[in-house]
């Protein structure tokens, strides 16, 4: 933790690091740390273990290093009770085992949005840009509902042609065949889908807007520091620049929303119901902002996992390819048309309930992947849980990894095995357990779940139809396995031990 806690704490009070000679910076790291540091192991007489942290500042390392610190608790935590750390005057407790996971999923009195609007910063805020008079309720209302009303299935079916022209269009773009890091480009396609089917499509009509789009809210994430969560009224340099990439991300939705209601003309899109509905350019972009972050940041890794899976797995490739073709066998037997035009014409409730394949492979890459710490705050009285209080006002952290990476329940934990899902006794064990949680569970389930599912399906279906690919470094040298993913890497998860690119050619 402590160079880099440092180093981060430096850069972002005083504004550039690089400005600090590497003597200075190591001299300060190995001298007040030495001072600062404490750690306390073992479990306290307020029955939580205490995880270590820098007094007044507390444990910086759950946002710059947060898969190795939870490891501390998940180890911590082992014998039962849980762990509990600072982040400035707050307190946070990790819960790891069954009863805390149990109480966390369900209880009431923790709050979901609390939770992460003060621990995590990743997502643009509206509220950085535009007062609102909404409560966070009302707001969260509205996107259910909207959501809810865009993935009906009738709506999203007509939808299915375009969104596999467009992924079609953009692998047209790509070079015939080359060299290609999935972390980039399959991303794109997944924004590209996400824009289509829940946004605006004067931008997902143009593939610069598109581009424009991805960079903003890269920007938002770059913009992202623990000072800027933490202290988000301290005028620090990642502040400003998270305000003004929000404020651009925002004006850059708003403008074709705002021009198609001043010419009052009509297209086919999520944005033309929003404002058939009359909507408030405010409340489009908001839904627009929250439904594109959840769609590029999880759907993004998930689906560039498994497409690295099924690429080192041949038996599960060819089980992948024997699931496609025979779905288009069924539903669109006329090999003469392409492939994208064929695989749109599977309707979309075959896709949904029909694709047994995928489904494991999906369910298994998420089970690897999707490892991030869930969040709440509890915002009612104190609770009494595992021989500890969870005072009103502690935030409460769920590591995802805990379950999911536990050989206790997973037997060969990093081993990528969807045949692990094929018998329904272990799924209801894992359901009734709570030891998968990759969409969430209780009472804050994945509501974009079955949009996620269809996107990562087509690419899948799309990308493993037109391509051969093999996994190779930056040099073009093979890739042997699959790296784990680097779980510190909260946005991407990107893997282990340096970039992994696919060398692809279509198929013939
Ligand atoms: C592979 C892709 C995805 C995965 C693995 C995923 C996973 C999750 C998980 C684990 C949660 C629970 C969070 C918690 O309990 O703290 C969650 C909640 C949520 N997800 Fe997803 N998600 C994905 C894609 C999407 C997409 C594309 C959307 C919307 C377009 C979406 C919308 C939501 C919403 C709105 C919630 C919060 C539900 C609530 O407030 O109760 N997700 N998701």
């Amino acid at each position: 933790m402590s160079n880099s806690t440092i180093n981060s704490l430096l850069s972002d009070h005083i504004g550039d690091a690089t400005n600090l000679s590497l003597w200075t910076s190591a001299a300060l790291s190995a001298g007040v740390l030495a001072v600062l540091y404490y750690q306390l192991t073992s479990r306290k007489s307020d029955g939580f273990t205490h995880l270590p942290g820098i007094p007044f500042i507390g444990s910086w390392d759950f946002f710059t290093k947060r898969s190795d610190f939870v490891r501390l608790a998940i180890a911590a935590n082992k014998n039962g009770g849980m762990s509990k750390f600072k982040l400035l005057n707050h307190n946070v407790v990790i819960a790891t085992q069954e009863q805390g996971r149990k109480f966390f999923f369900s209880n009431k009195s923790l709050d979901f949005q609390e939770g992460y609007a003060v621990l995590w910063g990743g997502a643009p805020e509206i509220r950085d840009v535009v007062s609102q008079d909404a409560s966070q309720a009302e707001r969260r209302s509205y996107f259910v509902k909207r959501l809810n009303g865009f993935l009906r299935r009738e709506r999203l079916g007509k939808t299915v042609p375009q969104l596999f022209t467009d992924l079609d269009n953009r692998m047209n773009s790509w070079p015939q065949s080359g060299r290609a890091n999935p972390f980039d480009n399959i991303y794109r396609l997944v924004l590209q889908m996400t824009v289509r089917a829940l946004a605006v499509k004067e931008i997902a009509d143009s593939p610069a807007a598109l581009e424009k789009l991805s960079e903003l809210y890269w920007g938002v994430e770059k913009s992202t520091s623990a000072t800027s969560v933490l202290l988000p009224w301290f005028p620090s340099r990642t502040r400003r620049n998270r305000k003004d990439v929000t404020a651009e991300l925002y004006q850059f939705l708003a403008d074709p929303i705002n021009k198609r209601k001043a010419e009052g003309r009509v297209e086919e899109d999520a944005a033309q119901f929003m404002i058939e509905q009359g909507d408030s350019t405010e409340n489009m972009v908001m839904f627009v902002m929250a439904a594109i972050f959840a769609g590029i940041i999880t759907t993004g890794m998930n689906i560039c996992w498994l497409l690295l899976h099924v690429n080192a797995n041949p038996e599960w490739s060819a089980k992948l390819q024997s699931e496609i073709q025979a779905l288009l066998s069924e539903h669109s037997p006329d090999t003469a048309l392409p492939i994208h035009t064929r695989l749109s014409q599977i309707p979309v409730g075959v896709w949904e309930d029909s694709t047994p394949v995928l489904d494991l492979i999906i369910q298994e890459t998420i089970r690897i992947t999707n490892n991030g710490s869930l969040l709440r705050r509890n915002v009612a009285s104190d609770v009494e849980l595992d021989g500890a209080t969870l005072k009103k006002g502690d935030f409460m952290a769920y590591p995802l990894e805990a379950a999911h990476l536990n050989p206790e329940n997973y037997v060969d934990p990093m081993k990528w095995n969807p045949g692990r899902w094929e018998d329904p006794a272990e799924v209801e064990k894992h359901k009734a357990q709570l030891t998968f949680m990759g969409w969430g569970a209780g009472m804050h389930p994945c509501l974009g779940m079955r949009f996620a599912k269809l996107e990562m399906k087509f690419i899948a279906a799309l990308y493993t139809s037109r391509f051969e690919y093999t996994r190779v470094d930056k040099h073009g040298a093979p890739i042997k396995g699959v790296p784990e993913p680097n779980l510190n890497d909260l946005y991407r998860a990107s893997p282990k031990g340096g970039e992994v690119f696919f060398e692809y050619k279509p198929k013939i």
